[in-house]
């Protein structure tokens, strides 16, 4: 039996169920925080900023924040649209239609849909949201394995992945421009893999003793976040969270622990999280952009000197998504098993989406 939450939240409306009820220390307490009003907005379209101009905002908001939001990235706000709609929709299919692509143990596959967490089977206390997840490269070799209900959801989403990714290239070549790397060097094997997450988080009767999405810091290259017009999201910023406001037609995007690595942590990745509410389901739509299993990952050369030695060993890809599996449940950035000069984890928690 498919134990989604968008399968019975309607039936506990009138209270939290036990299973769900975070240790008082982890309790989000408050779900609704201040706004971030900081948070860069990048216009990708404007012609009155140039590309220099565009690169050296992407590299500063990266740099100080770790998080932005792009618009006018030309991806049509009517596949955004579409895409928020067939994915909801996927969410509020019958039982039986989710069922068949029901995954227990997230881990076990890299398609289907699980719920709370990759951990479920395991895990002491469940998070409130179901998400729906698989590879979009090759586009051609996996879209066969999506869901085919509903009808379009192949189609819309098959445009959409294409059309995401390549905003991410642009963005990544932006960031190449912005830190003084070859034009491609972040392109190829090291942004090859794509794959969706697509989160679903019903109205929730206690928002403030549970969450939809533990804190964590994306183990991505760079992620990219169409969070639709339901708040949720929120960001680690000098010790509060803040909520990042949804602007429906924008892509927020995070560097990911790959892309700090590669830069010698001259770009960041911040610490997230996402609450429910009580009123409203939402939707998030999260590509991830990651590198091959077998690219290695390091700082590049041209950014390391006498001035500035490398922070990070070098390391397959894949070993860090082991390591960032196995650390899940711990109290330690997985990021700190492959710094050179150990520091003390500065950050209270990972866990795996
Ligand atoms: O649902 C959201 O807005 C956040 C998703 C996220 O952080 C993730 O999937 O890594
Ligand atoms: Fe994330």
């Amino acid at each position: 039996m498919a134990k989604l939450v968008s399968n019975w939240y309607k039936q506990a409306q009138s209270s939290l169920p036990e299973k769900y009820v975070l240790p008082p220390g982890r309790r989000p307490g408050q779900a609704v925080v201040p706004s971030c009003e900081s948070i860069p907005l990048i216009d990708l379209g404007g012609a009155l900023a140039s590309r220099a101009d565009k690169a050296m905002a992407i590299v500063k908001a990266g740099y100080e924040f770790g998080f932005f939001q792009v618009i006018n990235h030309g991806v049509p706000t009517e596949l955004m649209d579409d895409a928020m709609k067939v994915c909801s929709d996927f969410f509020n299919m019958s039982v039986d239609d989710k069922a068949k692509f029901y995954n227990e143990d997230g881990r076990t596959s890299e398609y289907g849909v699980y719920t709370s967490s990759l951990r479920y089977p395991n895990e002491d206390v469940h998070l409130w949201r179901d998400t729906l997840r698989h590879p979009c490269h090759p586009l051609e070799d996996c879209m066969q394995f999506w869901p085919d209900k509903p009808q379009n959801y192949r189609d819309v989403i098959g445009r959409y992945a294409t059309e995401v990714k390549k905003l991410s290239s642009r963005i990544l070549d932006l960031i190449c421009e912005g830190l003084g790397l070859d034009t491609g060097y972040l392109g190829g094997a090291l942004s090859e893999n794509h794959a969706l997450y697509i989160h679903n988080y019903p109205p929730c009767p206690d928002p403030t003793s549970t969450l939809g999405l533990t804190n964590h810091f994306d183990p991505t290259l760079i992620t990219l976040v169409q969070q639709g017009d339901v708040c949720g999201l929120q960001v680690m910023k000098d010790n509060s969270w803040l909520g990042v406001d949804p602007i429906p037609s924008a892509f927020v995007v995070n560097i990911g622990s790959q892309l700090q690595v590669i830069s010698n942590d001259r770009l960041r990745s911040i610490e997230h999280r996402a609450v429910t509410n009580s009123k409203r389901a939402r939707t998030s739509i999260v590509s991830f952009i990651n590198p091959s299993e077998e690219s290695i990952i390091e700082p590049a050369k041209v950014l390391v000197d006498e001035n500035n030695p490398p922070l990070y060993n070098s390391f397959f890809f894949k070993d860090f998504f082991k390591t960032y599996l196995a650390k899940a449940a711990e109290s330690q950035k997985a990021l700190d098993n492959f710094k050179l000069t150990r520091q003390p984890a500065e950050y209270s928690s990972v866990e795996y989406v």
